[in-house]
């Protein structure tokens, strides 16, 4: 199954930000969306998760998906823990033992175990991002959205991250739409990069990166070359 965006509309006042814009995303697949600042993404984002409704135009193929949004920042609820934070999200969904069960998975895997009963003004800004990247996880969802969830990281928690939300990933896939700014990232991580541009927005190019995830360097030649294309088209 595919999510098809069909003739997406949407103004704000008198700026088209998408008119009749199309674009397809693989079920179950990783796709990331590049493109300059104040192209849409967020915007695109929004509308897919329903927090802002589009003009016109539809979404094929996201009837009774469940979404899951991860933003920028971590957005965490301060008075409740690690544990706390995905317990909010999970009470009414699993009864208590399985509850307890994917929680314990889930910050087991992002390396948090040692921090489970910390409260996020304890936690460092990555600590924090993980936290969200479990808590979205462990919920439910078909869909993982996720807006530059890495931005602002230093060098060495933005590869753990990284690597944390692979292996995640491919413990349980998931339709990822992941808009960064980072062209190496989205090579690393993508099955597809969109390369978006404009206002209306429009795709610039969509490039189906085939090799294996774990294979990839930006020492491979392939890479490189799309990298360079990529930067071209942004530039
Ligand atoms: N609520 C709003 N009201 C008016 N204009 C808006 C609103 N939200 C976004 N815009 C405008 O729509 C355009 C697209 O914004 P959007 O945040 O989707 O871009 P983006 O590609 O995510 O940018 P960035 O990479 O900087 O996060 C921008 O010109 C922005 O100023």
């Amino acid at each position: 199954m595919t999510l098809k965006i069909q003739n997406l509309c949407k103004s704000y006042e008198n700026m088209k930000v998408f008119q009749n814009f199309h674009m397809e995303i693989s079920e179950n697949h990783i796709t990331c969306i590049l493109g300059p600042s104040g192209c849409g993404k967020t915007t695109l984002l929004n509308m897919i998760s329903g927090i802002i409704q589009q003009d016109d135009g539809t979404f094929l193929g996201l009837e009774h998906k469940v979404i899951s949004y991860l933003f920028q920042e971590p957005r965490l609820l301060d008075w409740k823990t690690v544990w706390g934070n995905i317990e909010f999200i999970l009470k009414d969904i699993y009864q208590k033992e399985e509850r307890e069960k994917i929680i314990s998975k889930y910050i087991e895997m992002v390396g948090l175990k040692e921090f489970k009963d910390y409260y996020p003004p304890q936690l460092s800004g990555g600590m924090m991002q993980r936290v969200s990247i479990a808590r979205a996880f462990a919920y439910p969802s078909d869909i993982l959205l996720m807006d530059e969830p890495f931005k602002g990281l230093d060098i060495k928690i933005k590869e753990s991250l990284f690597y944390a939300f692979i292996k995640l990933w491919n413990e349980d896939l998931r339709t990822v739409i992941f808009v960064t700014h980072d062209i190496e990232e989205a090579l690393l991580l993508g099955d597809h990069v969109y390369v978006l541009g404009d206002i209306p927005v429009k795709i610039k190019k969509c490039f189906e990166i085939s090799m294996p995830r774990e294979k990839r360097s930006m020492e491979k030649e392939t890479l490189k070359e799309i990298k360079k294309e990529i930067y071209k088209i942004l530039k």
